[in-house]
């Protein structure tokens, strides 16, 4: 076929799905009898997107040519409306304190008056409801569309837990987890400033679907001393580097633990291991969060240290000072 042919087939094929495809045509490609066609659908949802590709599919069938469609997602609106920062928390491995860490920076950032959302994304253990005391309120959904929680801490939160059975969502296979995860960020967060990601354990499909949809504003890796949780920590800040998704930082919890009897400070996964990391990545060290029994007996009972007083809230207090301070993510 010639360049002149292929330019009018071009044109037709442009012509018919101009009225189905708009301004999401993002690309028409022609070569060797194939149609490469390429859909610009940030901010939709999968049945809508799945709706679109039928409906191009068969106005092009008559066409007889081999079609090869694709997806992309880089509109404005694939963020959640009016586009809060998203922040992602991840950790190479599970255990660390990925959840504990976002709920309390979640509740920190909202009493420095952010207007906070938290989407809780573990879905092999989502644990926001419990840590935000939340377990009683239900979501509702408008158009299909989740309207999320308002806990008592004043965070706003979506839960994989409020969507399924944990146990039953273990066994998820990554597409309908990850089509889960984007009902969540799509929720009608309203108008808030921060939208915080507990992102399940790992660098797997998920998290790259998530990351690669929602292109998050930055990334907090958490980490404890310990080399081995290091080692995941590293993979994990090299996954979001992959992924063009800047690495706002480490935090190290774990770190420390205080006797609760005698006030004594020891460190029993070893100390300071986090910080040497991030720095030798070339990240900030954003904080250290101790190991304390306080924060696991306020945790699971559902008053996040960080909205109470003294020196952990304090802790959470200055990594939510690093955030809101963090021009670059503004
Ligand atoms: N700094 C800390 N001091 C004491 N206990 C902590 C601390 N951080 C977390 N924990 C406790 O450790 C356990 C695991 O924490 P959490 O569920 O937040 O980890 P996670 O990284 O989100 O785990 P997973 O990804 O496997 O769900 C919880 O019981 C929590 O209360």
């Amino acid at each position: 076929m010639t360049n002149a042919a292929d330019k009018s087939e071009e044109n037709a094929i442009r012509a018919k799905l101009a009225p189905i495809a708009g301004d999401r045509l993002a690309g028409l490609r022609i070569a060797g009898g194939t149609v490469t066609i390429v859909l610009e659908t940030g901010g939709m949802d999968e049945t809508a997107r799945g709706a679109l590709e039928a409906k191009v599919r068969g106005a092009l069938a008559s066409t007889g040519a081999q079609l090869r469609i694709a997806h992309m997602a880089e509109r404005a609106g694939s963020a959640p409306a009016k586009g809060p920062r998203l922040i992602a928390v991840g950790s190479g491995k599970g255990g660390v304190g990925k959840s504990t860490l976002s709920a309390n920076l979640a509740v920190a950032l909202a009493r420095k008056g952010r207007k906070v959302g938290l989407v809780d994304a573990d879905i092999y253990g989502p644990s926001q409801p419990r840590l935000l005391k939340a377990e009683d309120l239900k979501p509702q959904a408008k158009d299909k569309q989740m309207i999320p929680v308002t806990t008592p801490y004043g965070v706003k939160l979506l839960s994989m837990g409020m969507l399924v059975e944990p146990d039953k969502a273990i066994a998820w296979r990554g597409p309908m987890a990850a089509g889960a995860l984007t009902q969540l960020i799509e929720g009608d967060w309203g108008d808030i400033d921060d939208l915080v990601i507990d992102l399940p354990p790992g660098t797997g499909d998920v998290q790259l679907t998530m990351i690669q949809k929602f292109k998050p504003a930055g990334a907090l890796i958490v980490s404890t001393p310990q080399d081995l949780a290091l080692m995941d920590a590293t993979r994990a800040v090299r996954f979001f580097e992959k992924a063009e998704v800047p690495v706002i930082g480490v935090v190290e919890n774990m770190a420390g633990y205080v006797c609760p009897h005698c006030g004594e400070a020891s460190d029993p996964f070893g100390s300071g291991g986090a910080e040497a990391e991030a720095k030798r990545l070339g990240y900030p060290f954003l904080g250290r969060i101790p190991l304390a029994i306080d924060i696991r007996t306020a945790s699971d009972a559902g008053t996040p240290p960080a909205a109470g007083e003294g020196p952990i809230a304090d802790a959470f207090a200055q990594l939510a000072d690093a955030l809101v301070e963090r021009e670059a993510l503004a």
